[in-house]
């Protein structure tokens, strides 16, 4: 139970404040690929502007050291948003997975002994699945491949792997230089005598890495390659086979015969023998380990088999019988509801997040989002916690997205919608705190379409003037930030697209409709996301919680 707070003096008549993230628009010189400068926004220009010279405005850090992770790394929604509600900076599961391989811990637990070593001996397969890449987003290659040795290192005779082309945190077309890795460490455990190969793939955007309930076909199809073996019959088409007798071929094919795909929707792929039979359908008794350590888009896999008869997506058994195996995650993507129940590393234990102090004190919150996001401002908000901390306290509104193959030709996705709704909340007055996200600079940043990213961020603009116009109306406070970069870069370097998140900064500004100059944003401390619960309870009117970051403003 978190302690209840004192008053701080500010914003004492209890005004609304409204949080709002822009996922993805971070701060980078003005270029080619800046999509936030190419789109002039005309309302967050203005905006910035006046916050500049009510000493209201900063940039702060959203990647590396300042969400959990390693210097240089790139941020990302889930360490963003964790370090936004939490107000803190916890270890992040990248940094965990690594960490506790490199010290030993991970090589020496029940549960690498009961679903590894015990599988190894009773002779049955270890299978490892996952998102193939060096994005350190939701996997790691190194992680991948040193699991890949020490299953050798511990006499494991038969790996089978299942790879999800990255393209998303990594260059878009860089799928086969992780195959090629890949091959190379299964060629070694060959050479060591255990019969190691890919046993099949796609890209990440086309299976098993649906979130937040969005597209369930996706696990479907992941499934049941990974399971029996079988390619969804509406991958084959125009040539492209399915089946085929390595990645490398498949994704050739697939390259060739659909050429405007990216890796992250590249079709699927079940790799078969000389005969066409597939070489690694699961069997009972394996093991099949999700290597991913990010828990948005892996919470639906592991319920798929960690699940019994109450499973109730898609019939597990369309392809033959489901064979009773084992399943781990590379961490626990849910540790309040146990998904799954066995996991190879403690996740980082997030705990007095911020949705804890507003319910001790009875602040009303409101959360919104479209799908692509809606557990950001919920899921990750809360520190990993599926659901409500106090459901008569806060409500969560969910605007249903699109599919993310349409974000390309639709790049103004349901930001319109989020806003009619949050405006409606806002002008009904019934909440004291309200937060958003706007999928926009980031989903649509991942396509690496330059024109697509302009009209995104001009629909972020266009949402935040309409925004800002109803808090003014309630005399209320706005404040606006960023998790991490996206669309301020969509060309690399060399002018080709680039569909990851950044290092940049982000902007952080307030806007307050009764502005009376008694507090300001603090320019000297090392600012970052994990700063930010802090500032909001300020301007909720309480004291920082004990053991937060500091507050971003000065009063
Ligand atoms: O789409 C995702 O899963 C990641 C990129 O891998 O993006 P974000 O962190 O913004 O959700
Ligand atoms: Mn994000
Ligand atoms: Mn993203």
């Amino acid at each position: 139970m978190v302690q209840r707070l004192e008053k701080c003096g500010i914003n004492a008549e209890g005004r609304p404040v409204v949080f709002c993230v822009m996922d993805g628009v971070g701060v980078f010189k003005e270029g080619p690929g800046n999509a936030f400068w190419l789109a002039k926004p005309e309302n967050i220009l203005k905006f910035i502007e006046e916050a500049k010279q009510n000493k209201l405005y900063r940039e702060i850090y959203a990647h590396g050291e300042y969400v959990g992770l390693t210097d240089g790394d790139m941020g990302n929604s889930e360490v963003g948003h964790n370090a936004l509600g939490s107000g803190n900076i916890y270890t992040q599961g990248a940094r965990l997975v690594i960490e506790s391989m490199r010290e030993g811990t991970f090589w020496n637990t029940q549960q690498w002994k009961d679903m590894v070593v015990d599988t190894i001996k009773a002779g049955k397969t270890v299978h490892l699945f996952g998102l193939l890449s060096s994005g350190n987003v939701h996997s790691h290659i190194d992680q991948q491949i040193m699991i890949i040795q020490k299953v050798v290192e511990c006499g494991g005779k038969r790996i089978r792997f299942h790879p999800l082309l990255d393209g998303r945190d990594v260059a878009p077309d860089s799928g086969l230089e992780f195959i090629a890795q890949l091959e190379e460490a299964l060629a070694k455990a060959r050479d060591a005598g255990c019969d190691a190969c890919i046993a099949s793939g796609g890209g990440r955007m086309h299976l098993v890495m649906d979130r937040y309930n969005a597209e369930w076909s996706m696990v479907e199809r992941g499934f049941n390659q990974i399971v029996h073996g079988v390619v969804d019959p509406a991958d084959i088409k125009d040539g492209y086979k399915g089946y085929y007798t390595t990645a490398k071929e498949a994704i050739e094919e697939g390259r060739r015969l659909f050429p405007t795909l990216l890796d992250q929707y590249a079709p699927g792929f079940v790799i078969v023998d000389a005969e066409g039979k597939p070489v690694g359908k699961l069997e009972e008794g394996d093991v099949v380990i999700n290597t991913n350590f990010r828990g948005d888009r892996a919470l639906e896999i592991s319920n798929t088999f960690d699940q019994g008869a109450e499973f109730d997506k898609f019939d597990r058994a369309a392809h033959g019988p489901f064979p009773a195996v084992k399943y781990a995650g590379m961490l626990q993507y849910d540790s309040d509801l146990g998904i799954p129940k066995t996991y190879l590393v403690p996740p980082p234990s997030i705990s007095d997040v911020m949705s804890e102090y507003t319910c001790e004190l009875g602040i009303k919150s409101f959360a919104i989002a479209e799908t692509h996001k809606y557990g950001h401002v919920t899921f990750f908000w809360n520190g990993n916690r599926l659901g409500y901390i106090n459901k008569a306290l806060e409500k969560y509104v969910e605007i249903p997205s699109e599919p993310s193959d349409m974000i390309e030709a639709n790049p103004a996705m349901k930001a319109k919608e989020v806003t009619d709704e949050l405006v409606a909340a806002i002008e009904a007055g019934e909440f004291d705190y309200y937060r958003v996200n706007y999928a926009n600079g980031d989903m649509v940043g991942h396509t690496g379409s330059v024109p697509a990213a302009v009209e995104a961020v001009k629909t972020v603009d266009e949402s935040l003037g309409r925004l800002w116009e109803a808090v003014k109306a309630k005399g209320g406070i706005l404040v606006v930030t960023a998790d991490h970069g996206n669309c301020e870069e969509v060309l690399d370097g060399k002018g080709k697209p680039k569909t990851s998140h950044t290092t940049n900064p982000v902007p952080f500004w307030i806007m307050d409709a009764k502005y009376d100059g008694k507090y300001t944003v603090n320019q000297d401390i090392d600012g970052g996301l994990a700063n930010c619960a802090a500032t909001t309870m300020n301007l909720l009117g309480y004291e920082k919680p004990e053991g937060y970051m500091q507050s971003l403003i000065d009063y």
